[in-house]
């Protein structure tokens, strides 16, 4: 649980007051009000298709790490669920803090999680590149996974050997065969889904979130290895380690959170 004083403290940016966005009503990331959310039975299960050959780099941009994927063909694809087009995944990254007790990004009834996922994927049926799709309405759609720590993610642990090659800011290294597939829970039929932004600058409103209500595990020595990764690049005197890269909560502004199940 956040205690207020440990929230309050610098530590712990959680109860920033909210980054003004010039009309920002639909910021990323909130706190999802189970009991407010509305069953939309339209809702349709997930349809992921991942081909783990088609994977490419890890690297350290600064802000976390990213596993960036070949999309420019429908190797990588995400249908159904509020999604009437086909998505391509281009990139899965995560958000974590410096203590299991505080890390994701979303929350659920302000239940924090010390890490999320974010698999990121953009509407390849209307745009023909990444970077047109990230300034349209509908041009994204995110997956996003609560991590808790428990036993150790088999299918984690390629990943987890890579980050020390990827220690500081800038720094990449070729990553091939790796399934993102793996990283989802047993259930992806159960989610909550609204319209959003992107989590980090520019914080464009143009993302469809869809939240997977079961978590995956992973063990605390893992998390600690996503802790040893540092913000700062080689060159820069005082190094700083990467933690507690997730953006404080945004007002709902009147959006409806829609879940997949009762
Ligand atoms: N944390 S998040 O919301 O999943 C998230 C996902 C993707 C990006 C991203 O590609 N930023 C670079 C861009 F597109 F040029 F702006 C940022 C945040
Ligand atoms: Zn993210």
């Amino acid at each position: 649980r956040c205690n207020l004083t440990a929230c309050s403290s610098k530590m712990h940016p959680m109860w920033q007051g909210p980054l003004a966005v010039p009309g920002g009503d639909r910021q990323s990331p909130i706190d999802i009000v189970v009991r407010k959310s509305v069953l939309d039975t339209e809702l349709k299960p997930l349809k992921t298709t991942y081909d783990p050959k088609t994977c490419q780099q890890i690297w350290n941009n600064g802000y976390s790490f990213l596993v960036e994927y070949d999309d420019t063909t429908d190797k990588n694809t995400l249908k159904g669920g509020p999604l009437q087009d086909t998505f391509r995944l281009c990139q899965f990254h995560f958000h974590w803090g410096e203590t299991n007790d505080w890390g994701s990004e979303h929350t659920v009834d302000r239940r924090l999680f010390p890490a999320e996922l974010h698999l990121v994927h953009w509407n390849a049926d209307r745009y023909s590149l990444f970077e047109e799709a990230v300034m349209e309405d509908n041009g994204l759609a995110v997956i996003g996974v609560f991590l808790k720590v428990g036993k150790r993610h088999e299918g984690l642990q390629k990943l987890v050997d890579a980050l020390p090659t990827i220690r500081h800011k800038d720094s990449v290294v070729e990553f091939t065969c790796f399934d993102p597939g793996c990283l989802l829970p047993a259930n992806t039929d159960d989610y909550w889904t609204y319209h959003g932004s992107l989590t980090t600058p520019p914080l464009t409103e143009s993302v469809t979130w869809i939240v997977m209500k079961q978590h995956i595990e992973v063990s605390h020595d893992q998390l600690a290895v996503f802790r040893s990764l540092l913000f700062t690049s080689a060159e820069e005197e005082v190094q700083k380690s990467m933690v507690n890269n997730f953006r404080v909560q945004q007002p709902l502004r009147g959006r409806t959170v829609r879940s997949s199940f009762t």
